[in-house]
């Protein structure tokens, strides 16, 4: 089957339920309007530190599995741009938190995070590159969307304000665009897209339990 709409906005459907749910998740409500305990922001970071660490590796492996030159060096430029992110952002916010490097790896990753971490490094992984690219994709998308969306409403805090500039600002745009553009020339069979779909719609809904485990402040249970 060929289908003239490209592969990307076919994806798109299959978490656009998980994007207007995330905005209008109650994390992201109070972002926007400053009005978001500092505690489940924290939350949020050292979370976000350890789901980039997992994410670069996953983009890693894209990389080393992709079936052309460009793709092999898009992934492992946004491979290590995603620890440049986690250093840079996480290394200046985690200060103005309160939170040291070491609290970090002693918090470690939470119940979600790990689900999500896991999945993304196994459908990279095992799966075809056209799923891992599926399952890859919302992280890429969402947060485009949702940085345009906070930018616009701007935040009076300032700190929250700094987070919002990395994904809404026009250096992350053409990240997205070109990892759209790449989506979009893969060649996918009626079979594989199903398999595609499951893996946008799959993360998608992870991208909305991540700002909810922070919402929660998520624990294991011991
Ligand atoms: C959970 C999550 N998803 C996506 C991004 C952006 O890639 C991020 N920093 N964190
Ligand atoms: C998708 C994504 N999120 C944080 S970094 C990155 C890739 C390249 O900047």
């Amino acid at each position: 089957m060929s289908s003239a709409e490209p592969l990307s906005a076919r994806l798109w459907r299959a978490g656009e339920h998980a994007y207007a749910r995330i905005l209008q998740h109650p994390f992201l409500i109070g972002l926007a309007d400053g009005s978001l305990p500092r505690e489940q922001f924290a939350h949020y970071i050292v979370q976000d530190a350890h789901y980039l660490r997992a994410y670069s590796r996953a983009l890693s492996t894209l990389s080393a599995r992709a079936p052309t030159e460009d793709a092999v060096r898009m992934f492992a430029l946004h491979s290590a741009e995603a620890i440049d992110v986690e250093r840079a952002l996480h290394e200046s916010l985690l200060g103005d938190l309160g939170l040291t490097p070491a609290d970090l790896d002693r918090i470690g990753p939470g119940p979600t995070t790990t689900a999500y971490m896991s999945y993304l490094l196994a459908t990279t992984a095992s799966g075809s590159f056209a799923e891992g690219v599926a399952a890859v994709l919302p992280c890429y998308w969402i947060y485009r969307e949702v940085g345009r969306v906070l930018v616009r409403d701007g935040s009076p805090d300032e700190l929250y304000a700094r987070w919002i500039a990395t994904y809404g600002g026009d250096e992350f745009d053409a990240v997205v665009d070109q990892a759209l553009a790449l989506t979009d020339t893969l060649q996918v069979s009626p079979a594989e897209f199903a398999a595609c779909e499951r893996h946008f719609a799959m993360a998608a809904r992870y991208e909305w339990m991540f700002w909810d485990a922070a919402w929660q402040r998520l624990q294991w249970p011991f």
